[in-house]
């Protein structure tokens, strides 16, 4: 961490990752138009991420290595992994010993539990995923980092180009 406050330097500034090997591989399907529940099916995601800030005494507004490595850690959790929701009204998901059951209607799916991600979140769209992701990398940086960074956005690209994003005060 640096050690002396931000440096007082005119001009906005921000820092992004947008790496190849920034990518995840996952299973999910999400509800649509009220009662509709697609197929279970993958995505190759690929994140990006932004901070925004002011200069610390390194002239940094975040440590690229620090910033890269936390969010590396967080993708790496999800790469390989069915993606379930635990706040959705009408997706039920349940872990018994080593399975987890999920159901929505008459569907139901039993998937081996050590496969599985439960994510706090209503529907695993790329827009919640992002909003998931950037709390738990607000939460992984902010004792390395400190207090004094204003935003941090995550962006989640489901399909070649079609980006859910969120931005987070820091
Ligand atoms: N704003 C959002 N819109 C949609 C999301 C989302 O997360 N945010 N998600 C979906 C679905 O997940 C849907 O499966 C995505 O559809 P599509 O891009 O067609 O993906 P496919 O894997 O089916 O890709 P193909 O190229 O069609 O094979 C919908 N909308």
């Amino acid at each position: 961490m640096p050690t002396s406050p931000p440096a007082s330097v005119n001009g906005s500034y921000r820092v992004l990752l947008q790496k190849e090997q920034l990518v995840f591989s996952a299973a999910h399907f999400i509800t649509f138009a009220g009662d509709i529940c697609e197929r279970l099916h993958g995505h190759n995601y690929g994140v990006r991420a932004e901070v925004t800030g002011p200069l610390d005494s390194n002239q940094y507004v975040i440590d690229f290595i620090a910033f890269r490595d936390a969010l590396a850690a967080i993708v790496k959790q999800l790469d390989h992994h069915m993606l379930l929701p635990t706040q959705h009204p009408r997706i039920l998901v349940e872990q018994n010993g080593e399975e987890i059951t999920t159901r929505f209607d008459e569907k139901r799916w039993i998937f081996p539990a050590e496969d599985c991600i439960l994510l706090p979140i209503v529907n695993t769209t790329a827009e919640q995923i992002a909003w998931w992701m950037a709390n738990q990398l607000r939460t992984a940086l902010k004792p390395q980092i400190g207090d004094w960074l204003e935003t941090l956005e995550v962006a989640i690209d489901e399909n070649h180009g079609q980006w859910g994003i969120c931005k987070i005060d820091w």
